[in-house]
């Protein structure tokens, strides 16, 4: 007997050679598997593991079978031994293949319902939010004197004293002077999961000429003070990279300025820029696209910032040639993320759209003249035209007059429906800027009633 069998093993080892030998090692994987699922892993991140594990053995199971056929072993006892481990094999790799299934079910939903809370979350904060920033005196307000009218009462409200006496404002959050670029920044991130989660969204800056509108967006000049643009860049590579091994993403963005009711594209030079025709149109979605205008990708935050600062010194020129302030004209930059579920191979599509706005004081004040009086009216009416589509949405009219201003016809799909709005109203705490922080607080009070009425 003990012959017989050194015999068989012998036979088999030369029939079979080395790589065609039965597979047992498949038994351990699969022994492994079955224990880590019995010990209750995270099923979730064995997801991926799971799958490949079971291709795996599928294919050694394969294999093992067509060795079987091709040798014609099962007439031996051995063999007829190892045609039933084969077959139990075979029924104990189908449960883990319907437990893998079932896995893939529980995550896809765990996901969905991941998505609809935070969702929610962002949601009950408002869908169109308003954070005030007060900025510090400048050195040069300092150096003149000028007394600090702002007073921050609590994080929710603030208090602008004027000649009739003191008014107070309330927004969803203030941010007083000495509040750091990162502390603002954190505040606003939550944002930046909805729109790769597939949501739309907008982070826009709303205040007169130097009330710290770039500062917060962009940062300072010598980009030791990285505003809300830059850290947005880090931060959407940063999920991208958590997310990496069950979603394949794509991002790609255009970056464009309206100046005088011309939208310029900035990720070409100003020559080429202006001979192009820019049309702004929406998709069967809905999702609002510029044709003729430039879309990049981006496969890292570093490219992406790259894209930027090539777009900041074609604006930069372009102000130059047509000696104009690049401050007068409205910044735009759409990051579109596009992510596909490598599990089941849904594809969803969020957009991020970051705006500087231009300065918001009126040609009134600032005794405008010719080209200059064009410009702010200009800049007016955009601004106003971005109000009234604020303030339809508030009462939730039928008709939301997004079309008045291509301003407001960019912001549509950022604007309104299902979309997230963030709105910085930048002001300044000097007693030489109060009709302009009035205005301003006024305006952005008229924006805050919508996320009263949207809840
Ligand atoms: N929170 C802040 N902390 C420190 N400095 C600030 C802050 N906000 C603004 N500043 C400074 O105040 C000055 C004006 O700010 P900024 O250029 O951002 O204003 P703006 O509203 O963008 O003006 P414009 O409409 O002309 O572009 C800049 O020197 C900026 O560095």
């Amino acid at each position: 007997m003990r012959n017989k069998r050194m015999h068989s093993r012998k036979w088999q080892s030369h029939r079979w050679g080395t790589n065609h030998r039965p597979d047992y090692g498949i038994m351990r994987s699969y022994r492994w598997l079955w224990s880590a699922s019995e010990q209750g892993l995270n099923q979730l991140s064995l997801t991926d593991t799971t799958e490949a594990w079971t291709a795996e053995l599928d294919e050694r199971v394969r294999k093992f079978e067509e060795d079987f056929r091709k040798n014609g072993f099962l007439d031996s006892e051995t063999d007829k031994s190892v045609g039933q481990q084969l077959l139990l094999l075979q029924t104990e790799l189908k449960q883990i293949k319907d437990e893998n299934k079932k896995i893939i079910e529980n995550y896809t939903a765990e996901r969905t319902l991941r998505k609809k809370y935070y969702n929610m979350v962002e949601d009950m904060k408002g869908k169109i939010r308003v954070f005030c920033r007060i900025r510090p005196l400048t050195r040069a307000e300092q150096a003149k004197r000028y007394h600090i009218i702002v007073a921050c009462l609590d994080d929710y409200s603030v208090i602008l004293e004027t000649p009739r006496g003191p008014r107070e404002f309330q927004f969803d959050k203030i941010f007083n002077p000495e509040c750091t670029q990162e502390e603002v920044f954190t505040e606003s991130s939550g944002l930046i999961q909805c729109a790769i989660d597939g949501f739309n969204v907008c982070i826009f800056a709303y205040g007169h000429t130097g009330s710290g509108k770039t500062f917060t967006m962009v940062g300072d000049r010598d980009r030791r003070n990285p505003g809300i643009i830059p850290r947005t860049f880090t931060k959407i590579f940063e999920i991208i990279q958590d997310n990496e091994s069950k979603f394949e993403f794509k991002v790609s963005a255009y970056m464009l300025e309206l100046y005088n009711e011309r939208l310029q594209d900035l990720f070409v030079t100003p020559t080429e820029a202006f001979s192009k025709r820019i049309e702004i149109k929406r998709d069967r979605k809905g999702l609002v696209f510029v044709q003729g205008a430039e879309t990049k990708e981006a496969a890292s935050s570093g490219e992406l910032f790259a894209l930027f600062e090539q777009g900041c010194a074609n604006r930069h020129i372009a102000a130059t040639k047509m000696n104009v302030e690049s401050s007068r004209s409205h910044l735009i930059v759409g990051i579109m993320i596009e992510s596909r579920n490598l599990t089941n191979g849904s594809v969803s599509f969020g957009k991020l759209s970051l705006v500087d706005l231009a300065g918001s004081e009126r040609a009134a004040k600032t005794g405008a003249k010719d080209d200059q009086l064009k410009e702010a009216n200009s800049i007016n009416k955009s601004l106003s035209a971005l109000g009234d589509v604020i303030s339809a949405l508030s009462v939730e009219q039928p008709h939301v007059p997004y079309r008045n201003n291509k301003l407001t016809q960019l912001m549509q799909d950022s604007l309104g429906g299902n979309a997230k709005t963030l709105m910085f109203l930048n002001i300044s705490p000097s007693d030489c800027n109060l009709d302009e922080t009035l205005t301003s607080l006024i305006y952005a009070t008229r924006v805050k009633a919508i996320t009263n009425n949207a809840q």
